[in-house]
């Protein structure tokens, strides 16, 4: 079986009716548009070009806007952020340094296995994708303050980022897709 890039018992199939590749999950019976998490986009986008590639773009990979990518982040805010405040803290008085030690006790704990960034943005980031563990969806360039995105689009589905300073705070970015 060709690799797609797809989780395990993930398969492209094909919608008549809309003419448009779609992803099933032979042991869930489930269906959707758009590549499950997971998905080894690079490898998919090599796959649909090989196999699919009848009406689409060469390399397009169905379910996932062109030239973007989705990633969550989790972010902690200071004094000095543009907007000192979050769904945590009506006013954050915290140092920059202050927040750096917090953010690398964060990095530490994802880097060494104990919890994910998904687990821990709902209780620990400031932003308000907190409520979705960081998720902030797909976005391309242009969509993000430019340290965030460099450093986003720097990374390769499944990897987390170094801390990067924006205006908002200090982040953890993970891309997903
Ligand atoms: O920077 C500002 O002037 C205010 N913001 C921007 C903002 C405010 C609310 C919702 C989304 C973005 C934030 O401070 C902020 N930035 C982010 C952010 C920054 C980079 C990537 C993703 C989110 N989240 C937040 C937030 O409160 O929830």
């Amino acid at each position: 079986m060709a690799d797609t890039g797809l989780p395990p018992n993930w398969e492209v199939r094909h919608s008549n009716s809309k003419n448009l590749p779609y992803y099933f999950n032979s042991v869930d019976k489930v269906s959707r548009w758009e590549p499950p998490q997971g998905t080894d986009t690079d490898k998919l986008k090599h796959y649909m070009a090989a196999n699919h590639s009848a009406g689409s773009r060469p390399g397009a990979v169905p379910g996932v806007p062109e030239g973007k990518i989705r990633a969550a982040h989790l972010l902690v805010k200071h004094r000095d952020s543009r907007r000192p405040s979050s769904w945590r803290e009506s006013e954050i008085i915290r140092s920059k340094d202050e927040a750096m030690d917090i953010i690398k006790g964060h990095e530490q704990m994802i880097k060494s296995g104990g919890i994910s960034l998904g687990d821990l943005a709902p209780t620990e980031s400031d932003c308000s994708s907190a409520r979705k563990r960081g998720d902030l969806g797909y976005f391309g360039r242009g969509d993000m303050q430019k340290e965030f995105e460099d450093a986003a689009f720097a990374l390769k589905p499944g990897e987390m980022s170094a801390v990067v300073e924006t205006a908002s705070g200090l982040h953890l970015i993970e891309r997903l897709e």
